[in-house]
């Protein structure tokens, strides 16, 4: 299941698509860079592995698993780190409940998600739970900032095979809406450490009685560190969902709620949950004690709210009073209309990051329950990043969509080091239990920030050290020497944290002597000019912190490529390792559903070959070890193979799938090592593997094609069978034979 360290790259196991990919993928990396003497270990940081390392105490010796996260965590601090990283579940409640449910179906017998822990026992359950829940592993791999773009051959490409694109109408009556204050953003104080008051800060919350309880001692801010406070008052918030319910309905739209509920895994469950709570506002008011007592919780989402609900004695009534409400409100949009999942079933269904940008690929488009398209309305509570959304919407809507084959690129330099600003905020998020103040108190006892709060109100600190500031600025500097093109900091000089960042930001560039190189804008005018740019064919780089980094990495990418998979996605580590993400999307649990369906898998590996050849060229540079440069660059070449061939997998059953694209990988890659002069040795070790694959492509491919369109079986979804999961990915006995 999972490898000791000592091997030159680590390959992670994860989840869902890219996990099944990886069982068709893997083998063939790991022969081949065997013949070249470079081993390949994985980590477990699946879901469930990560579940199962967490709670042995039931576990037979042979269902243990050791905790391979914290294992990599140390790993990525050493300058040996050659990790390739694919994307792993961030796991909502529902998902770690279904998670767990499945594992002890499996026979692994494991403690139940206590959804309201009473006892101590039942606390140190849930702390342990809490560990797993949401964006758990990104923010302890990521040890360096962020560098993702898309490779040139990958972009050209997408210009010469340009993806549909729905049309903008100026008409289209979808919006982006968002708090007017008394969110994150306009509640935001920011301050710099200074030498004085550098140590373990203290985060207290007064009651308005006077008595004063610590939410969080030893909050450790270093000298230099930008620390920021803020919240969102529930008030605000409960006022403006209900306006924009009404307001949504006034349109004759769809209403559409976008959040980060996994990276922004305390604050944005809570808002989730006000979202369910605002659209059932009358059957909340009419049952709200009796739904409490029954354990409903709204954070989790309206479809664990209605399951639980069906479980409750007066359950038809309740039921009854629902339909009438619904009827009352707007439609809303669907994750699935077929299936009647709406956008407030789950927390983790709708994920601003790839959500948002689908609907602008659609021409502002999103599914309603009705199963046909309409416009929308986008809402974002908080306003701090809603701008890039809604400048993006206004811009479409004034020059129609972009054109892929025309349009220029996006790249993005992004502040993410060391658990860097909002994301890395969920140890110091709190639901404020009822009216006071918070404060933030120095090590030195100076009072850094205060905050009037009211119960219910969300309030967070978010920290960003110096050292990755400044190694992000660097990277900034070093990107755009490397492109010589735009680069702009998306910073807003108006806006507390960003004033800090900017306080380093410019000295940088100035004692770098490359300040006229580099513009700073706020994000709304960013994406404008952003846009502008890449509309002329021209390029740009954006430079941002941690949430733009993710926003910006789905939102340009899924414009210009249709996707975000095929993203380049690179990690300097600081202590001088490399990280390789594969693309920048997730998990897709959809393409899961088809594979079982009618086997055909969609997922596209393009983000791991760029993330492998990189990976690979990374160890011969810093190891100076020749062979893994030759394969680094073969890994290349047969990318480039697959992109001049057209043998990234197609979306429907009988199309080319994960499984021919993985074939002709292995062939592109064998005849790149053989066509090579600068090792006779793995020149002639390739070259009979190559005749042989290219020899066999028919029967190869027809083998693969055969098995489409039946179901398939892979004895689990989230902790999958190994050897179903093999046989359902490497259904070539060719092939096999082959790989060896
Ligand atoms: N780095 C990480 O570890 C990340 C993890 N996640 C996790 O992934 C899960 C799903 O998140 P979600 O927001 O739906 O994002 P996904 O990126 O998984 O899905 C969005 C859509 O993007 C398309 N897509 C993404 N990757 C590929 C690929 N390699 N090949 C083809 N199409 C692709 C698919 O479109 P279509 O179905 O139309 O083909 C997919 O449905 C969550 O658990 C989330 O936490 C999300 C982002 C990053
Ligand atoms: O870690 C996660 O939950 C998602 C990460 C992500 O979306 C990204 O980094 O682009
Ligand atoms: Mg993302």
């Amino acid at each position: 299941m999972t490898e000791q360290t000592g091997s030159d790259i680590i390959y992670t196991k994860v989840d869902e698509a890219p996990e099944l990919a990886s069982a068709s993928l893997l083998p063939i990396i790991r022969a081949f860079a065997g013949a070249a003497d470079v081993s390949f270990g994985t980590k477990d940081i699946s879901l469930a592995g990560r579940i199962i390392a967490a709670f042995p105490e039931g576990l037979s010796e042979a269902q243990r698993q050791p905790d391979d996260l914290a294992e990599l965590g140390e790993l990525v601090k050493s300058p040996d780190a050659n990790v390739i990283k694919l994307p792993n579940i961030s796991a909502s409640v529902p998902q770690l409940v279904a998670a767990v449910k499945e594992l002890q179906s499996q026979g692994y017998a494991l403690p139940d998600y206590p959804e309201d822990p009473q006892t101590d026992a039942e606390k140190a359950v849930r702390a342990r739970f809490d560990a797993i829940k949401g964006s758990a592993v990104n923010p302890v791999l990521r040890e360096g900032n962020s560098d993702r773009r898309a490779a040139v051959a990958v972009k050209n490409y997408a210009k010469a095979n340009p993806h549909r694109m729905g049309a903008w109408s100026k008409d289209s009556k979808t919006k982006v809406s968002s708090m007017k204050g008394n969110d994150f953003f306009s509640n935001e104080k920011s301050s710099t450490i200074t030498d004085s008051q550098a140590g373990a800060a203290k985060i207290e919350f007064t009651h308005a009685t006077g008595a004063a309880t610590v939410l969080k001692g030893d909050f450790q801010l270093p000298k230099g560190t930008v620390v920021d406070t803020t919240f969102m008052s529930v008030k605000a918030l409960g006022k403006f969902l209900a306006e924009q319910i009404e307001e949504t309905k006034a349109d004759g739209t769809l209403f559409s709620l976008h959040l980060k509920a996994t990276m922004m895994k305390v604050s944005d469950p809570i808002i989730f949950g006000h979202a369910v709570r605002a659209f059932l506002a009358p059957v909340f008011e009419k049952h709200g004690p009796a739904l409490d007592a029954a354990g409903v919780n709204p954070n989790s989402g309206l479809g664990a709210v209605l399951d639980r609900i069906a479980e409750m004695h007066n359950s038809a009534e309740i039921e009854a009073d629902i339909a009438a409400v619904m009827a009352t409100r707007p439609p809303m949009y669907m994750v699935n209309s077929d299936k009647g999942i709406t956008n407030l079933h789950v927390p983790s269904d709708v994920i601003i990051d790839a959500s948002l940008p689908a609907v602008i690929r659609a021409g502002g488009k999103g599914w309603g329950p009705d199963g046909n398209e309409g416009d929308t309305n986008c809402v974002v509570p908080d306003n701090s990043y809603a701008p890039v959304y809604e400048e993006t919407v206004n811009y479409f809507k004034e020059t129609g969509a972009l054109d892929p084959s025309t349009s220029g690129t996006v790249q993005n330099i992004g502040l993410m080091a060391q658990k860097a600003e909002e994301y890395g905020s969920h140890p110091t998020t709190f639901e404020i239990p009822a009216a006071g103040t918070v404060t933030l108190t120095a090590a030195n006892g100076d009072v850094i920030h205060t905050h009037n709060v009211e119960a219910g109100d969300i309030w967070r600190a978010a920290s960003t050290k110096e050292a990755p500031i400044r190694d992000w600025v660097n990277l900034a500097i070093s990107r755009q020497k490397a492109e010589g093109c735009q680069a702009v900091f998306w910073l807003d000089a108006n806006r507390a944290h960003d004033a800090e960042l900017i306080a380093y930001v410019t000295p940088m560039l100035e004692a770098a002597g490359v300040a006229d190189k580099f513009q700073i804008l706020a994000p709304r005018e960013a994406t404008r000019l952003a846009l502008e740019t890449i509309r002329k064919g021209e390029n740009s780089i954006a430079i941002t912190g941690n949430v733009l980094r993710d926003y910006l990495t789905d939102l340009f990418p899924i414009l210009e490529l249709g996707t975000s998979a095929k993203m380049l996605s690179i990690v300097k580590l600081m202590n001088g390792g490399g990280l390789f993400e594969t693309g920048a999307g997730g998990s897709a649990p959809k393409h899961v559903q088809q594979l079982v369906e009618e086997n055909h898998l969609r997922w596209d590996s393009l983000g791991e070959f760029c993330a492998l050849g990189e990976s690979l060229k990374f160890l011969g540079e810093t190891k100076d070890n020749a062979r893994a440069r030759i394969i680094g660059e073969a890994v290349d070449a047969a990318t480039q193979g697959i992109l001049d061939n057209n043998k990234s997998p197609g979306r429907k059953v009988g199309q080319t799938d994960n499984r021919d694209s993985h074939f002709y990988f292995a062939l592109y890659w064998a005849k790149a090592l053989a066509a090579q002069s600068d090792d006779a040795d793995l020149a002639a070790h390739f070259a009979p593997i190559a005749k042989t694959l290219a020899e066999n492509e028919d029967k190869i491919t027809a083998e693969l094609a055969a098995v489409q369109g039946a179901p398939a079986d892979l004895g689990g979804y989230f902790h999958t069978d190994a050897a179903k999961t093999t046989a359902v990915m490497r259904p070539s006995p060719t092939l096999n034979a082959i790989i060896g």
